[in-house]
């Protein structure tokens, strides 16, 4: 397939959704408009916001300087022996990295997490070898300033220059931006006119990937090798035929999209997660993104990058009633993905550039660490080594075990609402947790989505809060193996994740939906009994 080669097909109620909406938007000269950053499209109360997020659109060629700096870097570290490239970032800081270097082949140690256990074992390899990206545009997530710190104090006590090895990608005049040139580290300010989410082809994407070794170039070729042909004011451009299946196919409500993470663009349903949940999940309406992995649907993968829009029934069994798939090269399908969501905004009414609340669950988590480690309320009862708690609707009756507590949770579930399993755990070391997801899709026979916490707080926790207020709430906390002390701050990493995990209750809490909390108390222990009481509860 040649880079410009995207292709976009839709059958059942997407083609509908193609052919009802695209000669509008090619009579309105959206395309044409969006590529010329009129930041008018979306009306005018997200006319500021927009007039800051369009530069995305022109970034295959506007980030071509970068390429050759990237190189030039990742040959001197190379010449000194450092191999190991560690990326400490959240959502629009770390999901691009990862899928273009997924993609390639190319090894990239993304730590987008909180949890002490994840934090220490990317400390523990190959410290000797490494270099460690630092990105943030707001310069301001305390996620990834506790990695930094934690970072510097590593190579300090291991007798490294941390300037010589941390590498910092943020925006122009942020709070880091100003201390890392202070404290004389190397800086790559980012495109200030690019939003988070949206910036994969800025230096956020580019800085970690080119020095793990991504071939950075050939992902700017394929995005601008589409540019002129998603900016076309024209019915075949894929752009709009893959805004108006999403933001389009009728009834929007009842609508889920699925995206296969088993393409060969590891990585890439998570990113698209983000993009989907993150811009289109507010003021009550928006997709709800499901990454399915290895389904069903997974199995007539070839490479394409593949999206489904289903009926939200059981979506381990997609009815294929609207299916759009989307193929082409990385770099291609990326700014397609990104002109698209921006399209499907439009459709849905809603501003595609912003994250209402996300903020809350910021603030939540920001009191709670104030109010201190004591402020977590007595669990309702303790099953072995699980301690159980609830928020929101008082929903646990006389619920004594495990089981009957998530029993509890999915009697609250509403005829049209989905489960989001949301686990503050190690996600390396933990990742197969994930596998739950599938067996409590089949048994509620209703959307389950599966996110890692707090990585999922920079991506669905948007849709959770400000989408449409039909979903319930898995948190599964742990007692980390170790705490770990976040250099110049008073709390540790373990009463960081506690406050992310009860500030997101709570505001979930305050928009009525119920949340179930299951804290492991013993990890390995608890685990296991959790995983037998899903067992048990999705075989009844
Ligand atoms: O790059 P930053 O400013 O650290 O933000 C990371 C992520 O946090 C959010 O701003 C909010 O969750 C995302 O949109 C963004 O990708």
């Amino acid at each position: 397939m040649s880079d410009a080669d995207l292709t976009v097909t839709a059958v059942g109620g997407a083609a509908d959704a193609i052919t009802a909406h695209v000669p509008q938007l090619v009579a309105d000269g959206f395309a044409g408009k969006l590529f010329a950053q009129d930041a008018t499209l979306w009306g005018p109360d997200a006319e500021s916001e927009a007039g800051k997020r369009l530069s995305w659109v022109g970034l295959g060629s506007s980030s071509r300087p970068l390429v050759a700096e990237i190189e030039a870097l990742r040959g001197k570290f190379a010449d000194k022996g450092l191999d190991h490239v560690v990326l400490c970032g959240m959502g629009g800081s770390s999901l691009a990295p990862e899928v273009i270097c997924g993609s390639d082949g190319v090894p990239l140690t993304v730590l987008d997490s909180s949890q002490p256990d994840m934090v220490r074992a990317a400390l523990e390899d190959r410290l000797e070898q490494t270099v460690v990206v630092v990105s943030s545009k707001s310069g301001s997530t305390v996620e990834t300033d506790s990695q930094r710190r934690v970072y510097e104090k590593a190579f300090q006590d291991a007798g490294i220059d941390p300037t010589e090895r941390i590498v910092v990608v943020t925006d122009p005049g942020s709070p880091l931006d100003k201390e890392a040139r202070d404290g004389g580290f190397t800086v790559f300010n980012a495109d200030p006119g690019v939003g988070g989410r949206y910036s994969a082809l800025t230096a956020f994407g580019l800085v970690p990937s080119g020095l793990a070794g991504a071939d950075i170039g050939r992902l700017l070729d394929e995005a601008e090798a589409v540019t002129d042909l998603l900016a076309s004011d024209d019915e075949a451009n894929p752009a709009l035929r893959l805004g108006a299946a999403l933001g389009g196919t009728q009834p929007l409500r009842d609508k889920i999209v699925l995206i296969d993470a088993g393409t060969k663009a590891l990585g890439f349903g998570d990113w698209a997660e983000q993009l989907i949940a993150e811009s289109t999940g507010k003021n009550g309406k928006g997709l709800l993104p499901v990454v399915v992995g290895d389904s069903p649907v997974g199995d007539q993968l070839t490479d394409e990058l593949y999206v489904r829009l289903v009926a939200a029934d059981d979506d381990s069994q997609p009815s294929g009633d609207a299916v759009v798939d989307v193929g082409g090269s990385l770099g291609g399908a990326m700014l397609l993905w990104e002109a698209a969501v921006a399209t499907a905004g439009r459709l849905i009414g809603i501003n595609p550039f912003d994250q209402p609340d996300v903020e809350s669950a910021k603030a939540a988590a920001r009191d709670l660490l104030g109010a201190g480690t004591g402020s977590v309320a007595a669990p309702a009862y303790t099953d072995g080594a699980v301690e159980v708690r609830s928020a929101g609707p008082d929903f646990l009756g006389d619920a004594g075990t495990v089981g009957d507590a998530l029993r509890a949770l999915f009697a609250q579930l509403p005829d049209d609402g989905y489960l989001a399993v949301m686990a503050y755990v190690d996600r390396i070391a933990d990742g197969s947790l994930a596998d739950v997801r599938i067996p409590l899709a089949r048994k509620l026979s209703r959307p389950v989505t599966f996110g890692f916490g707090p990585r999922f707080l920079h991506s669905t926790g948007q849709y959770h809060k400000g989408g449409p207020a039909n979903g319930v709430f898995l948190q599964i906390t742990t007692a980390p193996a170790q705490d770990l002390d976040i250099p110049g701050r008073e709390f540790t990493f373990g009463d960081f994740i506690d406050s992310q995990s009860g500030g997101d209750a709570k505001v979930l809490a305050e928009h009525g939906r119920p949340v179930l909390r299951l804290n492991l108390t013993d990890h390995e222990a608890g685990l296991a009994q959790l995983q037998h009481a899903i067992s048990e509860v999705t075989a009844s």
